[in-house]
């Protein structure tokens, strides 16, 4: 059985319809930009809660797919990322979502500004990312990353989290001031496209 319905004759004879195991609207939508045509990205149809009580992106990454996968009981995809801070030992890393909490990313990205004055200000974004199908009991994960810089100000609008004040490498400009290029260059569409390219080449050995 295909994992994927892939064409038949080179006709495209249905897709494979696979929920983002995710509470966050954004990252659905930067997947859904990449992603192949066979694939048919969907939000969960229900919200789940699940501990990210991993030390890495790939624990929590995995952590969310298999629950999200087992209670849907269909194909899943998650994503676990953040921002990693090298002189900051890595900081914020797999606590970039639960650093002050209870703040504002602007409030956050100002903390973080006020840690780096006199510090060498190179970081990257990871992404970890993760397909699970429950009925096959198929895993695949993968991970990628931007690498790039903290400017010295928040700048820009656009994107989510700590977009603002992430400036890729080879740019002068924050993903928060292009959104739509940041959709090419960042760590969620490398990995996701790794991760559908895996898929790819699993379904054709299939049909092989
Ligand atoms: O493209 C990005 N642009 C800016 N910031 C980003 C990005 N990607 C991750 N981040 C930051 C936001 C959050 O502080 C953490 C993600 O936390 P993370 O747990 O993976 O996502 P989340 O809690 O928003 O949704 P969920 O866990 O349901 O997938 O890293
Ligand atoms: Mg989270």
């Amino acid at each position: 059985m295909e994992l994927i319905k892939l064409k038949k004759g080179g006709v495209m004879v249905g897709t494979f319809r696979i929920y983002v195991a995710t509470t966050n609207p954004h990252k659905v939508e930067e997947i859904k930009e990449i992603a192949p045509e066979w694939a048919e990205i969907l939000p969960s149809p229900e919200k789940i809660e699940v501990i990210e009580d991993g030390e890495t992106f790939l624990e929590n990454s995995v952590k969310k797919a298999i629950v999200y996968g087992k209670k849907l009981k269909s194909p899943v995809i998650a994503d676990d990322s953040g921002l990693v801070i090298y002189s900051l030992g890595g900081f914020p890393g797999v606590m970039s979502a639960r650093f002050m909490e209870e703040y504002t990313y602007e409030e956050k990205m100002k903390t973080i500004l006020k840690m780096l004055e006199g510090k060498d200000r190179k970081a990257a974004f990871v992404c970890s990312a993760t397909f699970f199908d429950f009925q096959r009991n198929l895993l695949v994960s993968v991970e990628d990353r931007v690498e790039g810089y903290i400017a010295e100000e928040i700048r820009g609008t656009g994107g989510f989290g700590y977009d603002p004040f992430f400036v890729p490498e080879g740019y002068d400009r924050t993903f928060g001031e292009m959104p739509e290029l940041k959709k090419k260059l960042s760590h969620r569409s490398r990995a996701f496209r790794k991760l559908f390219s895996i898929l790819s080449k699993i379904s054709e050995s299939e049909s092989l």
